[in-house]
């Protein structure tokens, strides 16, 4: 099998080490030649990638190991792009969530205005890694799981149409373990599944096992009564709010019964719910910041002083092995079944053929093959209207600079009371944003 070289764009990120560790457990699937890690933060990307070296010496010393912040290096020879950038990182991300809570509105790193001030910053961002992967290695595959998907993937698809991009999101394989472990199976792999709707906002219709049997009664009736929350410890999250999370997606499921959804919808059904129970002075960038942030730099910082990974705490991000799959589809033809946000072009019959939709696809060398999800009902089909308006909004305000579309998408969105909730949180937005977003008019 052919070896293959990977640029992680976003070196930096507290997900790489993670995802090392789980791209070296799956080299029997996925061989590699070489891994480079690009980051427009020397400081913040010489931790991770001072520890992951480490890590390679003593699992994998045959594969070559680069850190750059020089675009040539980074991109050149290489057949993936993984990239987890986050435009503006953590201090931006806290701004994102407490600004709109300031205005008694959802702060949400991806939903509503945090998402949409976070999509003004990493539209720019995501397409200059772009352009520098087309540049270097025009043959490489762009694998992006970078924050907001939905808006990101709308970028991608109006201002770069025929890159080869491939925008794919966590949270239904997240899920989906939690929905195997509810009805007692090892896997998500056992299932197959039918579902639709946005990155972030959309619902399973079909879930069976590999044998065509209906597995979907069995999860409404768990996610019904306890949501997403199983008995099984080893899947609880670490922080406390994820648990949470988990928990309400029994609230959302009871608006269509018929369905499971995806927990993000906790954001559009139960806004009032949400502010309630935030605390405007600590979000979820604060958690992570104590949590996850020192964790894995901590744990970085331990590999390098001690000179070795054997007692390291870092653990493999098993659940991101979808990241493997999608490349191995990609490299060796696989035709894997995976959800992925492409345009819908028809998948779902009834819904806008240019909205970016999340959908099963067959994945092959050629990229991705929408399978058919039919007609949607009303009431999905009438929220995401409204929502892929919002983004698609969001991604024309970014590219003729319009602060006019960006208040018409701020407004747009069910998580923001009126126009003027909107233009005031816009104000606030624009001032924080100074440097990132484009200059508006
Ligand atoms: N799609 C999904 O389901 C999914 C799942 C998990 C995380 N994510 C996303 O992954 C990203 C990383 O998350 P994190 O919490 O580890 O963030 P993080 O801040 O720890 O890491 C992001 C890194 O990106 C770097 N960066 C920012 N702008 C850059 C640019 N223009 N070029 C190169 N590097 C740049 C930062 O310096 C930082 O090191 C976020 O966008 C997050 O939303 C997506
Ligand atoms: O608040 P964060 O930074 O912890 O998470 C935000 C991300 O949440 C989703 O990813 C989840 C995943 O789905 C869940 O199963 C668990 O493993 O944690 C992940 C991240 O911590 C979501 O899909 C991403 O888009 C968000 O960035
Ligand atoms: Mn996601």
């Amino acid at each position: 099998m052919k070896k293959h070289s990977i640029t992680i764009a976003g070196g930096g990120s507290t997900f790489t080490p993670g995802i090392v560790l789980m791209l070296l457990d799956n080299l029997e699937k996925l061989p590699i030649d070489q891994i480079k890690f690009f980051d427009n933060d020397e400081d913040r990307q010489k931790t991770i990638a001072g520890a992951c070296r480490i890590i390679l010496k003593e699992k994998a010393p045959d594969i070559r190991f680069t850190e750059t912040t020089d675009p040539e290096e980074a991109f050149s020879d290489i057949d993936f792009v993984m990239a987890h950038i986050r435009s503006g990182k953590y201090a931006m991300r806290e701004k994102d969530e407490k600004i709109p809570l300031k205005h008694g509105v959802v702060g949400q790193e991806t939903c509503g205005p945090g998402g949409m001030a976070y999509g003004m910053r990493s539209i720019g961002d995501v397409l200059q890694l772009v352009d520098y992967m087309e540049k270097y290695s025009p043959e490489a595959w762009f694998l992006n799981y970078s924050n907001p998907a939905a808006i990101v993937a709308e970028a991608t698809r109006k201002l770069r149409p025929n890159s080869k991009i491939l925008n794919i999101c966590d949270m239904p394989i997240g899920i989906e373990e939690l929905m195997a472990s509810a009805i007692g199976l090892e896997s998500r792999k056992e299932m197959e599944v039918d579902y639709y709707g946005l990155n972030h906002f959309g619902w399973w219709t079909g879930i069976r096992d590999k044998e065509g049997n209906d597995l979907l009664p069995r999860i409404r009736e768990h996610v019904s009564k306890f949501g997403y929350v199983t008995e099984d410890q080893s899947l609880q999250h670490a922080d406390e709010s994820w648990n949470n999370t988990f928990a309400k997606a029994k609230d959302i499921q009871a608006l269509d019964p018929s369905t499971v959804p995806n927990t993000y919808l906790k954001y559009y059904f139960y806004p009032d719910y949400e502010v309630a129970h935030s605390n405007p002075e600590k979000t979820r960038a604060n958690e992570v910041m104590e949590g996850r942030e020192k964790f894995v730099f901590g744990e970085c910082r331990k590999i390098i002083e001690k000179g070795t990974a054997a007692e390291s705490a870092l653990h493999i991000d098993e659940h991101a092995s979808y990241i493997v799959d999608l490349a191995r589809a990609i490299a060796y033809n696989t035709k894997e079944r995976m959800l992925l946000i492409v345009e819908n072009n028809g998948a779902i019959s009834n819904f806008e053929p240019t909205a970016m939709v999340e959908v099963p696809c067959i994945v092959g060398s050629n990229g991705p093959e929408p399978l058919v999800q039919g007609e949607i009902p009303r009431f999905q089909k009438g929220l995401m209207e409204q929502q892929v308006a919002v983004e698609k909004l969001v991604v024309e305000a970014w590219h003729e600079k319009s602060s006019q579309k960006l208040w018409q998408a701020l407004t747009l969105s069910r998580i923001v009371p009126s126009a003027q909730v909107a233009k005031d949180i816009l104000e606030d937005l624009q001032e924080a944003n100074k440097g990132y977003w484009p200059e508006l008019s």
